[in-house]
Formats: C-alpha cells, structure tokens, sequence
C-alpha cells in the first residue's frame, strides 16, 4: 500500500537542501551516519517501545527501565559497539537509568579526581561494568551549597582506615540517581577530618571524594548502611524510571586508598597535603564535564518538541480571523503562532551550534588540565555553568510553548509532549541551580570587568577589552535590512553586556561588603550572566556562518535562523537594549519589523528545517509530530489504544454513580 505524505507540499516548498542540512545539524557525516544507525537499531527493535510507559506503575516503570538497560547492554556486547556508539544507543532508547551516572558522571570523576593508581584499578572494573557506580554529592540539606556538605570522612591512623558519617538527617545523601536500587559503588564527597583538626573551616579543603563498597555480594547494604529511593517524581513516566537515591552512613570504615587521590592526599601518618600545581576547584570538574553535556544534547531535546509542534501546526487547519466559519488556515500561517514557533526552532539550531562549540573548548580544556595547564578553567567554568543554565531554561520554556502550540491536543500524553517537559524539568535543578550557576557566570563577568588595565580578558570575555567603545558607541542601525549584518548583531549584544556588566561591577563597588553587595544585587547580576550567555551563543552562531557550508541554499536557510534568533532576543530583552541607551526606541521597533520580514523567509522553509533534525518516529513518540503528517486517524487510534478505553463500565461505575442515577445515595 502506498503512503501517503500529508506533509508533501510543505516539504516541496524547502528552499535548500535537507540532506545537506542534516549534515549540519549532525555536526559531520560521520556524526550523522552515526546518530542515524543507533536511532535505527532502537526504533527497529520491539525491547525498546516505550509508548505504554506512562501507564505503567511505579515498579513496572522500573523492573521495565532495567531491561532495557540490560538489553543495551548486550547489544553493544554482541554487536562490538564503541563507548560513542554506546553513548548513542542509550540517547534514543530515551530513557533515563542508572547508565547515565555511571558513564556520564561515576566514571569521569574517577578519572578526574583518582590517582593514576586508582584509575588504573578501578575504571576497567568501571567500563566493564563489573561495579555500578553513581555520584553522591548532594545532601538533604545541601544542594547548592558544596561547601556546606556535613557527611565526614574521619581519618583513623591506627587501622588506616577513614570513617564515614552521617552526623545529621541533613547530611543524609539525597538525589543521587542510581544511588536507590542499583548502584555498587559511589563517590561519595564528605568533609575530611584528620587528627581531630577540620581541614577547611576557612572553605577550602573541607571536602573530599571517596569511592567505597556500598553493597554486599548478596545485594544487602554494607552494615552502617541505610539505602533507599527518594520517592516518586513529576510526571507519569519521566524520570521515574531513575532510582535517585537517599544514602545515610553510621561509622562505616573505608581503606584510606579509597580517597580519590589526584588533587590531595592523606598518608600513612595521617599528613594532609594537598599538591601544590592542582587548583582545589578540580574536585568541581565531573560538574563541568557533565555540563558540558547537558548542553550537547540540550538543542536535541528542543528540536524534538519544536519538530512536533511544526508539523501538527503545519497541518492542523483554523478559522481565518475574518472568517469564523470557513476553516482555512493552517496553524503555523497565523503570525502568533510563527511568532511563537519559530524563535524556538532558530534556538534549537543555536544551542546546537553553542554546544559544538562548548565540546570543543572542554576537549580542550581537559588536555591542558591532563597536562596541568589551570589557565583556563575559570572561562570554562563560567561557559559550561552558564550555557547549562541559558539553554536548559529556554528549552525547558520552549517544550511547555510547544505544548500550547498544539492547543488541547498537545496536553495529551499521545502528543510526546508532556513527558517530554516532565523528564526535561529537572534540568533547571540538576547540576547545579540555574540561578545559582548564573551567579557564578555574573562572578566571573564582574571579576573580569574589574581586572581591566591588569590583566587581559580572554576567549569568550575578549569583548571586555574594547570596553570603552562598547559603552560609548551606540547602534548605527538606519533599517530594518541593517539589522541583519553578523558583525552589528554581535556589537550590540556585546554593548549590552558590557554597559550592563559595567553598571552593576560599579553599584557592587560602593558596597563595603563585597559578598552583601553581590547578595543584594544578585537579581541584577543574574540578568548581567544572561546577557553575557546570550553574546555566547549569538556570536557562535554568526561565527559559524563565517565557514563554509556546502549545499544548495543551507547557509542561507541558516542565516535566517541565526538572525530570528538574534532579533527576537533584542525584541525580548529591549528593555535592556534601551535602558543601557544603547538603542533608540526607533531602531528597537526596526528590529521587531524585521523580525516578522524574517519569519515570513523561514515560514516555507519549516518543514524542512524540523525534517534536517532527522529524528525517527520511535524517538519523537509523538502522534500529532509523526513524519508523515497522518495525525487524525492516529490520534482517534492512540485514545483507543489507552487501557482505559478496554470497557466502557469503570470499576467504581456501579458503586458511585447509579446511586447517583437511581438517587439511592442514602446506600452508601
Ligand atoms: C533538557 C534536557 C537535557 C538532557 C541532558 C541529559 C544528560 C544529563 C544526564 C545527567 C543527569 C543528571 C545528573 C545530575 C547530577 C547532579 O546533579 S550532581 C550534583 C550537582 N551539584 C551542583 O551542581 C551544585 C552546585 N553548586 C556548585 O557548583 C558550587 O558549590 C558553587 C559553584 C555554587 C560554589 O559556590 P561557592 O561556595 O561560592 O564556591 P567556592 O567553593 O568558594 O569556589 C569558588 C571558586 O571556585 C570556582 N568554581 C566553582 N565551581 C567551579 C567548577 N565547577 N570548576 C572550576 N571552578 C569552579 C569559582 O569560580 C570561584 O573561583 P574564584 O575564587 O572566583 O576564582
Ligand atoms: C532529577 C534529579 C537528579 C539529580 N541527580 C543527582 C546526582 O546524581 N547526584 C547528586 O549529587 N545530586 C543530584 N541531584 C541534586 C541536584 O544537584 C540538586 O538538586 C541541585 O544541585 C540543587 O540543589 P537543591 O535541590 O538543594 O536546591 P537549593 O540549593 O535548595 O535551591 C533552592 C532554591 O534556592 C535558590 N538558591 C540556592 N542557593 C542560592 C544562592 N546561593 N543564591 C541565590 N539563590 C539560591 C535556588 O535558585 C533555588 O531557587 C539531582 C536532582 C534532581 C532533581
């Protein structure tokens, strides 16, 4: 039987070429080639639907995530994957699980943190998965405050062992994912005690990780042991299919070789010394790792919501505005609806581009830290801090957009959007508070500002050295095409966050407490790292269409993202842009118009633009965003395919409602 394209005559309106752009957006053909197998293997394989998952309780939810897990597992045995392929693999599965913490954060603190004699016993074990591991920072009682960690690690001379406790409820771990059901091991971080002196009453030495045996062979915790689930979480599905932990110790001893060894150590005699050449902050490094990768796959969870949401409103038809009667128009040919629709897509292309360029600075920033070059981890730690933050809170906002875009229907489970938010959510949280993490950027903005004539800003701060004609150069725009120039784009995010660094490093300046001034001002500061964030990711989008960029028409269907994404950043933020006096009220009103000329040169392009994510129906695992636009009959199927819909009697029927029809109430 035929199939039949109900998107056909949007895909035949693409200006450029799509198989180009999928180039582009996979980051290489190799990449794309790679992406488009492990998609493949997993939507082709009945171990891993995963349309029932909402409907499954708790238990099953789990018991089921696991088999997948295990699943996996022998595929990248029996096929022979790569740890990339591998990485892949889990991506589409789609399903968060104990994997992610083991591979994404047990195994790169190890690496990190571990002497080269701990690395060498302990991640063959890891890689070959013969222990499990998870990351056990967080407390009950402290998330964001590291410092403020009350686990101890007391170190015992006599048996050369360290004790580790919980002295407090507060002190019990908290959130640790796979730390609940699976985990064998953890890196635990506790404050060091070493002969009864508290190393970092001052805040700097006063944590320390640890790997050690949680479980025994028979899977029943170590004694001193207490293990167990946090308890369910938002949304049907979602992240309930991660085990993330509560963990409390009572006086368990560990061997002293089960400190992490690289940034400091703890002898036989019971010295503290920490090397002289390794900045404390390393033991902050499976963070900025981890950060890094959530702003990798960031624009990938975007792009899936903003694919959805583009083909359903590409197909979806509504009232004209003049006419309420005569169902005309499609959703997406509505102003609003574009308005809405497509910053989102143009950020997905940014934060892709963004995330490219973040891997490639952590690439290097890990060798020079391999080789003991510290000098550029604070611009690393403030681009993976801040882009984390930027782009999980516009991805987060864009899913939930997505979902309204899609009216009543987007609200279904069937829609994939509402799992998509649910298991996005936490994004804002984890790893680090997007607020918090903004204060840091806004930290390390203000330090640079005020460093200026002594040292030399760098790499993504470089702006700050042209400071004088950031704040007194103002636009030169005229018209509305003077807006789409990259380099004017660029100048006038860079004035902005310039004018806004400077005034707020001044206001900080008259505060003789330099920690209540950042207090008191920190809602201040907090816009100051978004501005600065946002210059990051317009600039690397311009950046990249300085290269070249084969295909018919790619680099112009580009251009036009790039500078929607741009413009509807001014309009957003056109307070900021005026108030620093930067732009007049006339040239702020240039750029929206602009905008609406951009939206109506991307429109015939929106189809292609979603279809260039190349994304499999399995991964979308939604009914109004499925390739071939047959939404309708899916839709009415997917209602029938709810094991709800089984009977038309539900239980409770008899009981609660005919007494309510043969007005019997009285029986109950
Ligand atoms: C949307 C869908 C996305 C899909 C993606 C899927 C992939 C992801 C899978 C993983 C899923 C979940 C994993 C979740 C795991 C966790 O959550 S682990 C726990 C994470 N916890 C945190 O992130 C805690 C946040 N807090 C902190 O990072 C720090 O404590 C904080 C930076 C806030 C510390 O503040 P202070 O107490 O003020 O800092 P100090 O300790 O005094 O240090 C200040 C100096 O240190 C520098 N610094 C800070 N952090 C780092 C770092 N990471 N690297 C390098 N340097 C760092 C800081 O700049 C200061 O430097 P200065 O003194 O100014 O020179
Ligand atoms: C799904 C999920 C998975 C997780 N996985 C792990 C894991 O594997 N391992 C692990 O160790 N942890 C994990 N965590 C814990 C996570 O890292 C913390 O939740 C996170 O760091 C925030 O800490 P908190 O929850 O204590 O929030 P808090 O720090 O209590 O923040 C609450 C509020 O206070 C504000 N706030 C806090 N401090 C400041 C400040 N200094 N200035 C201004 N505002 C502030 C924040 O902006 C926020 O609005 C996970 C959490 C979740 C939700």
């Amino acid at each position: 039987m035929e199939l039949v394209d109900h998107l056909r005559d949007e895909r035949n309106k693409a200006q450029f070429d799509v198989e180009a752009m999928k180039v582009v957006w996979a980051g290489s053909p190799q990449e794309l080639q790679l992406c488009d197998r492990m998609a493949n293997l997993v939507a082709n394989h009945p171990a891993f639907e995963k349309l029932k998952r909402p409907m499954l309780v708790r238990k099953e939810l789990f018991k089921n995530s696991l088999r997948k897990a295990a699943y996996a597992r022998k595929l990248v045995i029996d096929l022979g994957l790569s740890e990339e392929e591998a990485k892949w693999l889990r991506f589409y599965i789609d399903e968060p699980t104990y994997p992610d913490l083991h591979w994404g954060m047990f195994i790169p603190a190890i690496e990190g943190q571990g002497s080269e004699e701990q690395k060498e016993k302990w991640l063959p074990l890891s890689r070959n998965m013969q222990i499990i591991g998870c990351y056990a920072q967080t407390e009950m009682g402290h998330g964001s405050n590291v410092q403020g960690l009350e686990t101890t690690a007391t170190f015992d001379a006599q048996q050369d062992h360290f004790i580790i406790h919980s002295p407090t409820l507060t002190s019990t771990k908290w959130w640790p994912g796979g730390l609940g059901k699976v985990s064998t091991h953890a890196v635990v971080y506790a404050r060091l005690i070493v002969n009864g002196e508290f190393h970092g009453v001052h805040g700097w030495y006063n944590y320390y990780s640890f790997s050690f045996f949680l479980y025994l062979e028979d899977h029943s915790p170590l004694p001193g042991i207490t293990v167990g689930d946090v308890g369910l979480k938002f949304g049907n599905g979602a992240y309930n299919t991660m085990d993330n932990g509560l963990l409390r110790f009572h006086h368990v001893r560990i061997p002293r070789n089960q400190m992490l060894m690289r940034v400091s150590q703890v002898s036989r005699e019971g010295k503290y010394m920490q090397c002289d050449d390794v900045p404390r902050q390393l033991i902050y490094g499976t963070m900025v790792s981890v950060r890094q990768t959530i702003v990798a796959m960031v624009s990938r969870t975007l792009s899936r919501a903003v694919c959805i949401a583009t083909r359903y409103s590409a197909l979806r038809r509504q009232h004209s505005s003049s006419s309420l009667v005569v169902p005309c128009f499609l959703m997406i040919d509505y102003q609003s609806q574009q308005s809405r629709l497509f910053p989102l897509l143009a950020s997905a292309y940014a934060f892709k581009f963004v995330g490219e360029w973040l891997k490639w600075l952590y690439t290097d920033v890990k060798q020079r830290l391999e080789a003991n070059d510290f000098s550029t981890l604070p611009e690393a730690h403030a681009s993976t801090a801040g882009l984390k933050s930027l782009t999980t809170s516009a991805t987060v906002d864009g899913i939930e957009e997505c979902m309204k875009l899609c009216g009543g229907d987007g609200y279904l489970v069937s829609s994939g959007l509402p799992e998509l938010f649910a298991v996005s959510v936490p994004a804002c949280t984890y790893e680090g508070d997007n607020t918090v993490l903004m204060l840091q950027v806004a930290r390390f903005v203000v330090k640079t500002v005020s460093e200026v004539g002594y040292k030399e800003p760098l790499g993504t701060s470089s702006y700050i050295r042209r400071l004088n004609t950031l704040l007194h150069n103002n636009c030169l725009v005229q018209t509305g095409e003077d807006w789409v120039k990259g380099d004017r784009i660029v100048e006038a995010f860079e004035a902005r966050a310039a004018r806004m660094a400077v005034t707020c490093t001044q206001h900080l300046a008259k505060f003789q407490d330099p920690e209540q001034g950042f207090s008191e001002l920190s809602a201040d500061l907090v816009e100051v790292a978004v501005a600065h964030c946002q210059l990051i990711v317009v600039s690397k989008f311009v950046e990249k269409l300085a290269q070249d960029i084969p295909g018919k028409g790619v680099k112009e269907a580009l251009e036009v993202l790039c500078y929607v994404y741009a413009l509807f950043l001014v309009h957003k933020h056109q307070g900021d842009f005026l108030v620093t006096g930067y732009l007049t009220p006339k040239q702020a009103s240039l750029a929206n118009r602009q905008l609406r000329i951009l939206y109506s040169r991307l429109r015939p392009n929106a189809i292609a633009l979603v279809d260039a994510f190349n994304h499999t129906d399995h991964y979308l695992s939604s009914v109004v965003g499925r390739y071939d636009g047959n939404v309708y009959p899916n839709l009415y199927q997917a209602a029938f395919n709810d094991p709800f819909n089984d009977s038309h009697v539900p239980d409770g029927y008899h009981q609660y409602i005919h007494p309510i029809l043969n007005q019997t109430l009285a029986k109950l």
